[in-house]
């Protein structure tokens, strides 16, 4: 049977990468989406923002919505000092095995913890599955419905902290328009467009930065 996008873009990382390095293993996936298959990664462009972002907010606790093959989930864990755990999460489990293997690949498997299932469900047992109070970094990228809905749960679960950085991929393409308006508009947020480019293509899009005021 044929292969997937997700099993072939494993196969570039083992024969392009070098174990143990996360930055070969970011190479061997942009040059493989740019040059064989694209694939819904952050990418390049977008992720240079996101791993400033990351650098910036320094986060002892941070959480993924939207695993796919663990490119972004590489991105930040390589930034991430020792003892801090990025929790990410994937209800696909083909995309969730790809993704196991891609974070191992990189030597990152000590600071990733890879949830399998639906946000909706995950978010409210944080605090009993990791006895984690609070968000500092919550990266958001799974299907664009999901966003606001999200948010509003992690504000429910009080997951958040005043501080807390929401960090939105794709607010332009594909969109998230309800997401945007509700972040841009409501007094529990401050938040700042960075213009981009849609993953290995020249089509507008960005990520939208919402800092969280309790
Ligand atoms: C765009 S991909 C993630 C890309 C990844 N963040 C990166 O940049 O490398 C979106 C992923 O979110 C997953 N997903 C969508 N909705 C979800 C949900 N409600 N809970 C968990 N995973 C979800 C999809 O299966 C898909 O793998
Ligand atoms: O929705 C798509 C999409 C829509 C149609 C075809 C392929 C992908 C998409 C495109 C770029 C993204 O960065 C991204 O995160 C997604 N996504 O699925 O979450
Ligand atoms: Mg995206």
């Amino acid at each position: 049977t044929r292969s997937t996008r997700p099993q072939r873009l494993l196969r570039a990382v083992q024969q392009k990468a070098i174990k143990g390095d996360p930055q070969s293993v970011i190479s061997a996936i942009d040059y493989f989406c740019r040059h064989s298959e694209w694939a819904m990664n952050v990418g390049d462009e977008k992720g240079s923002i996101l791993d400033s972002v990351v650098c910036e907010v320094c986060p002892t606790t941070a959480l993924e919505l939207g695993t796919y093959c663990g490119y972004s989930t590489v991105r930040i864990a390589r930034l991430l000092p020792p003892g801090t755990k990025l929790i990410t999460l994937e209800f696909n489990p083909a995309f969730a095995a790809v993704a196991r293997q891609v974070i191992e690949y990189a030597g990152l498997q000590n600071k990733v913890c890879l949830v399998e299932g639906a946000s909706g469900d995950l978010i409210p047992k944080m605090c009993q599955m990791f006895g984690i109070k609070t968000f500092d970094f919550v990266f958001i990228d799974h299907w664009k419905d999901r966003y606001l809905p999200d948010i509003k749960l992690l504000e429910e679960c009080q997951l958040l902290r005043k501080g807390s950085i929401l960090l939105a991929d794709n607010v332009i393409c594909p969109g998230t328009p309800e997401y945007l308006e509700y972040v841009r508009n409501s007094p529990h947020y401050e938040s700042k467009y960075f213009k981009s480019h849609l993953e290995y293509t020249k089509v507008e899009d960005g990520l939208e930065k919402s800092v969280f005021l309790g």
